[in-house]
């Protein structure tokens, strides 16, 4: 654990994670942080904790040293969201302080009952309350519900004009001794950009209208700082991160980028030879092409390219009846994180029956997709010439679809 100062009288303690699953699931190859705030006034209040990694409390009572504090200082802890990453702090704080003063939503109280049993010294908060800290340090709070769970909210300090936002405009990715916009080179801040659609795919993408209505109402506060809970603290510049939010959300339905995804599975490789070469014919396009194999690739890095790709090819041969497993899991996916109007093809091999085909239906439909697809191209075994062709074709409409135009010089 390490502690920042982010400006007089508030302080960044967070945690750097690698080598695990986030929330179980998502590999993180370039690690998360987790990150709680202690605010001074004449009181002190911790705005959300981290879980319990890195031998918390010992090492958060080695940081309160390091700032002349004692965990009996901390006058209220803010729960901006329940879910453990921020609240796991909890059972070992109130070990240690028993009538530690606790801030939330209504329906953070509830979940706080139900992950701890913890009913007393509970102030529920709502739209626009606030809390004296004293030497004219007021923070307020707003409500930002299912971004991600239902209590969420976020914490603004009105002196300094940040907004403690927790899971918004939270990004994956951790440099060693990097906290702050304002440390990053040009190459590390496109990582953060990398890391931020990553996270936001993985974590947020399912409650993108929850997000586009948080965004809205945070839209007339003046923030001079943002300080989530996960990722940089953006000070130099903190409308990039909340720019960059907008941009995520709006991404849902119409990522406005040239990008596409090739998202392909394949036992004994005739599907993989087809894939082959939509590769070789995307290259006469002027789009940045993203190939994935499944199940080989993880679900974390599939959906930060889907959510970036306005096309996607999707390949994958029949298998007992169906499509190839992983392909439909995935699919399956794409549709729980709300991944809406794509246009796409889809290619396959199949050998006496097929069925791959009459599942993606399947799955576009009961998940409420709303991909616009061009012809599939279903084969036989081996693609003949005659398939070839038409994967061509289905390229060159998809290409139409964005706007993109074949770089190919015809003489
Ligand atoms: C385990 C297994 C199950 C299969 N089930 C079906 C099936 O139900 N219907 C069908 O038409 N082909 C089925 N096939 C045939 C494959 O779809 C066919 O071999 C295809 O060419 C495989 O494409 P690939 O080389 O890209 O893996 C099956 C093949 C395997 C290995």
């Amino acid at each position: 654990m390490n502690i920042t100062t982010i400006s007089d009288d508030i302080f960044k303690l967070s945690v750097s994670l690698e080598n695990v699953l986030f929330e179980g699931i998502w590999e993180i190859p370039r690690g998360v942080s987790v990150n709680s705030y202690i605010v001074k006034g004449e009181k002190i209040a911790l705005v959300d904790g981290v879980c319990g990694w890195d031998g918390v409390p010992e090492h958060l009572f080695e940081m309160l040293d390091q700032m002349n504090m004692k965990i009996d200082d901390v006058d209220y802890l803010i729960i901006n969201h329940m879910e453990p990453d921020h609240s796991g702090w909890l059972e070992d704080l109130r070990s240690i302080k028993a009538n530690l003063n606790i801030i939330c939503t209504k329906p953070a109280e509830q979940l706080l009952e139900a992950f701890y049993g913890r009913v007393d010294n509970i102030r529920v908060v709502k739209d626009g309350d606030t809390l004296d800290l004293g030497n004219g340090r007021i923070l307020t709070f707003a409500t930002v519900p299912n971004v991600h769970w239902p209590d969420a909210m976020v914490t603004y300090d009105t002196m300094t004009k940040t907004l403690f936002s927790c899971d918004v405009f939270g990004t994956y990715g951790y440099i060693e001794g990097k906290h702050f916009d304002e440390d990053l080179t040009e190459e590390e801040l496109v990582i953060f950009e990398e890391e931020g659609v990553r996270y936001y795919s993985n974590i947020v993408a399912t409650f993108s209208d929850f997000t586009k209505k948080a965004l809205d109402k945070l839209k007339d506060i003046e923030i001079k700082v943002v300080a989530p809970g996960h990722g940089l603290v953006w000070r130099k510049n903190p409308s990039k991160i909340i720019d960059d939010y907008k941009r995520y959300a709006a991404y849902q339905k119409d990522p406005d980028l040239h990008e596409v995804t090739v998202l392909y599975g394949s036992m004994y490789g005739m599907t993989e030879k087809a894939v082959q070469h939509i590769i070789e014919s995307l290259k006469n396009y002027d789009v940045k092409v993203n190939v994935h194999r499944v199940p080989e690739t993880s679900w974390g890095t599939i959906l930060a390219s889907v959510w970036n790709s306005p096309v996607v090819i999707l390949a994958m041969p029949t298998y007992e009846y169906k499509m190839f497993p992983p392909m439909a899991a995935i699919l399956e996916e794409l549709g729980n994180k709300k991944v809406h109007n794509r246009k796409a093809l889809r290619i396959g091999s199949y050998g006496w029956s097929g069925g791959a085909q009459k599942e993606l239906d399947e799955i576009m439909k009961h998940k409420g997709m709303k991909w616009t697809f061009v012809e599939p191209v279903e084969f036989k075994g081996a693609a003949a010439q005659s398939d070839y062709q038409k994967m061509d074709e289905g390229i060159i409409e998809l290409m139409e679809m964005i706007g993109v135009s074949d770089t190919a010089v015809t003489v």
